[in-house]
């Protein structure tokens, strides 16, 4: 069923005769009544901005957020779907020469050294690939969900499942705790990630990490059965390769490393293939270390090994964090964001930086690399609601296309998914061979 052009819900609110403005302020004024002034004194200006950018009431304002996606005219359409655009020129940023043979357009931010931006890497045809491969093909057995520390979910998902259930109500699948099943006593669910400073990974400290016990994280006892329909919002993420283990923040090798998909390998090594790193890292020699200008072999050494899908609602954010679980602290983290758009913060080495916002859109990739910026504080304030693109849109699509893609595009339509890809082991480096050497 195609479906008519959605209106933003936060249009409303920067209209103040709308119902919506008047109700979203006479909450907000509730809400601070009694709050103490002194308190904001503290925060720090990454806990700041992302204040600015989650509140609900003032809508924030994005003309100061990059969004590179105003210097391209062929996304007029998909900029005037909502109310939500940034500015080409809200922070300094750089356009990369192309290596030989390669067109891509790529930007640096002198700001925040080692972070490149790719607008549009991912052609729309990709882009609903990566979005039907994150929901029916990834997010099941045998990768794991936030969902499966709770509840026993069928083994082909919660998306096939719910697909299946879409024409028959009667199959939507109720999915058990598991600690009903096993009778557990255990800690409340886990909600959203839990953000925990752990130790920087590295060589020096692998050994540690491989003794470290993981335990299991035990199922809650306090949630009831869920349907597949009301449990499909409630997913999270999904692990991609080297199992990460949430409790110590560290990854898991004793269960051995999931599969990367082929074609999400292929994305990432195009994206790291086509930047001009010379031209990214140029005069920054020293700060490498040991190790050298680690750059110049990433074309070979460049190997993705895990990673993580998101799954946002339009309420859902993502806190400041910095990603050092892996051991390779420079090699390129290759991020994907698809669906609705989003404000991404990224800072510096500590929360007291002043983080730049970037306006991350549909098909946009976004590469952390090298020693600033991959241990570089970041997170995800806001999703923009209502930015979802007409290419993700059944109403773009040829006749015979349109049914399959229906219910992707009403999920999509409060949802963005972001697939973050890393590289923990230097290319060829085997685990269990140096665990064992080093017993
Ligand atoms: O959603 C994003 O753009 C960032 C996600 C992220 O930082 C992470 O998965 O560690
Ligand atoms: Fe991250």
């Amino acid at each position: 069923m195609p479906s008519a052009t959605p209106i933003s819900p936060a249009a409303h609110l920067f209209d103040p005769s709308s119902p919506e403005f008047k109700k979203a302020k006479r909450q907000y004024q509730k809400a601070t009544k009694n709050r103490n002034p002194e308190i904001d004194l503290d925060w720090s200006p990454f806990r700041a901005a992302e204040k600015r950018y989650k509140a609900r009431f003032p809508p924030p304002n994005l003309s100061n957020v990059l969004d590179l996606a105003t210097l391209d005219t062929s996304r007029q359409p998909e900029l005037s779907r909502g109310i939500w655009v940034g500015n080409a020129n809200a922070i300094v940023s750089q356009k990369l020469a192309c290596p030989a043979g390669r067109m891509v357009d790529a930007y640096i931010l002198p700001r925040i050294p080692g972070l490149v931006i790719l607008p549009s890497f991912i052609p729309p045809v990709k882009q609903r690939r990566l979005v039907r491969w994150s929901l029916a093909s990834h997010a099941r057995y045998p990768n794991e969900t936030n969902l499966d520390i709770h509840y026993s979910l069928p083994e082909d998902g919660i998306w096939n499942n719910w697909l299946q259930s879409r024409d028959d109500p009667g199959k939507d699948i109720l999915v058990q705790p598991k600690a009903s099943e096993q009778g557990r006593e255990s800690l409340p669910p886990s909600g959203p990630r839990k953000l925990v400073d752990n130790t920087p990974a590295s060589l020096d400290t692998y050994e540690s990490i491989l003794t470290t016990p993981k335990p299991p994280q035990l199922p809650s006892s306090t949630i009831h059965p869920a349907l597949c329909s009301s449990l499909l919002y409630k997913l999270r993420w999904a692990n991609i390769g080297w199992y990460y283990h949430w409790g110590t923040k560290q990854y898991d090798f004793t269960k051995g490393k999931g599969t990367i998909d082929e074609e999400l390998r292929e994305v990432c090594k195009s994206a790291v293939t086509s930047i001009n790193w010379d031209q990214v890292f140029e005069g920054s020699a020293d700060q490498w270390g040991d190790a050298g200008p680690e750059w110049k072999t990433w074309d070979k050494a460049y190997e993705p090994d895990a990673g993580i899908v998101n799954f946002y609602q339009t309420k859902d954010t993502l806190m400041a964090h910095v990603d050092r679980s892996e051991v390779c602290a420079t090699s390129p983290l290759v991020s994907i964001s698809l669906g609705n758009a989003a404000v991404f913060l990224i800072g510096g080495l500590t929360r007291d930086s002043e983080p730049v916002p970037i306006i991350l859109r549909s098909g946009d990739v976004v590469i952390m690399s090298g020693p600033a910026c991959r241990r570089a504080y970041h997170g995800v304030p806001r999703i923009l609601d209502g930015t979802l693109p007409p290419h993700l849109e059944v109403d773009s699509m040829a006749e015979d296309e349109r049914s399959e893609w229906e219910p992707y595009e009403n999920y999509m339509r409060t949802t963005r998914i972001n697939v973050n890809v890393r590289q923990v082991f230097p290319k060829g480096f085997d685990p269990g061979f140096v665990y064992v050497s080093t017993a």
